[in-house]
């Protein structure tokens, strides 16, 4: 396995095998109280819980919206249980057709949830047969083609959307208004990313050490997802060693060697920061130079790396493009131009 290959993995938008899969499942908190961190969007959630519960209505529609990994699906299946309903889980791009989206409606009883993770990739026409279908509980399509061609209108039980995307503005303007609840997920402090951490060192069977945690956690990028990830490499590092417990040195070694640096900036993070400032004087730069440039697809530079480089002070959007702090060329240990 190259180390590119490897690298990928540990930032990766979504889990990427079968295996991986079924270790993100078998982490997830499942109910409100066990899910670490996101304080705010818990304590509304609560509250619209409790009262639709009490009214013995479906939960309004609920849009969450931030960068990967930070547990959106994961509070989708929380808030299923929370409400004792049924989720269903599908994606933007995997709905084709209205009729894939109609199959899905009718499979629903009242209260239950569908998730749809990528909303923003929804097709358009797709898009337009949910309006209806979160507003008032129906849907009309048109079955058959040509002189054949005739509306059918189909009542739906009342149910929640749970919409999840990475930035609210890649929703259309007309979806956006048909959540009631909108919460916008932020990166984990340390002290949160150390509890899931020590939760999924548990579950695994890991033994690692107060201060051990606290380095993996400062060092995964704000994402529990990261997190996890950092935790099964530097376990088997570990393992290799002979240590049976990790503490915060075996953390450092291992992330070390998986090029994880300091500050939790991966050889990606470096290598546009690198190129800002080594072939663009600092910046400013365009996302597509930069995506070319460093050999990634520009959704995964502006989904993936551009937000926690610009969250921790490494990375500015100007309307020019992207321009390199003071914080990188320190980073980097590369003299800043006086003119800059
Ligand atoms: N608040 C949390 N507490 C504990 N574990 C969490 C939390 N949030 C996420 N995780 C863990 O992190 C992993 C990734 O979470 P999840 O798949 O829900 O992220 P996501 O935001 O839906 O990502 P994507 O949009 O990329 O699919 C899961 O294994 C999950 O259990």
């Amino acid at each position: 396995m190259s180390e590119a290959f490897d690298q990928d993995r540990l930032v990766a938008q979504a889990a990427d095998d079968d295996q991986e899969t079924i270790i993100e499942k078998s982490l997830r908190p499942r109910t409100i109280q066990e899910y670490i961190g996101q304080e705010k969007i818990k304590n509304e959630l609560r509250v619209y819980i409790e009262a639709a519960k009490k009214r013995e209505e479906a939960l309004d529609h609920v849009l969450l919206y931030g960068p990967p990994g930070l547990g959106k699906t994961t509070l989708a299946f929380v808030i299923g249980h929370e409400m004792g309903v049924h989720v269903r889980t599908t994606s933007g791009p995997a709905i084709e057709k209205s009729g894939d989206l109609v199959a899905l409606l009718a499979e629903l009883k009242a209260g239950d949830i569908l998730f749809i993770d990528e909303i923003h990739r929804l097709p358009k026409a797709v898009e337009e047969v949910l309006y209806s279908a979160m507003e008032d509980f129906y849907i009309d399509i048109v079955v058959g083609e040509g002189p054949a061609a005739h509306p059918v209108h189909f009542p739906l039980p009342p149910f929640t959307l749970i919409g999840a995307t990475t930035r609210a503005g890649l929703l259309s303007a007309p979806l956006r208004d048909r959540f009631g609840i909108v919460a916008h997920m932020s990166y984990y402090t340390v002290a949160e990313l150390k509890t899931i951490v020590q939760r999924t060192a548990d579950i695994f069977n890991i033994k690692i050490t107060a201060d051990g945690a606290i380095e993996v956690g400062r060092r995964s990028r704000g994402t529990p997802r990261v997190a996890n990830r950092l935790l099964k490499r530097i376990r088997d590092f570990a393992q290799v060693a002979g240590q049976h417990c990790v503490d915060a040195s075996t953390a450092d070694d291992a992330l070390n060697q998986l090029e994880v640096d300091n500050d939790g900036l991966d050889q990606v993070d470096r290598k546009i920061l690198t190129m800002i400032i080594k072939f663009y004087n600092g910046g400013p730069v365009g996302l597509k130079t930069i995506a070319a440039n460093v050999g990634e697809e520009v959704q995964t530079i502006e989904e993936m790396y551009e937000p926690y480089l610009m969250q921790s002070g490494f990375l500015k959007r100007t309307p020019r493009g992207r321009m390199a702090t003071a914080k990188s060329y320190q980073h980097l240990g590369l003299q800043r131009p006086e003119a800059k």
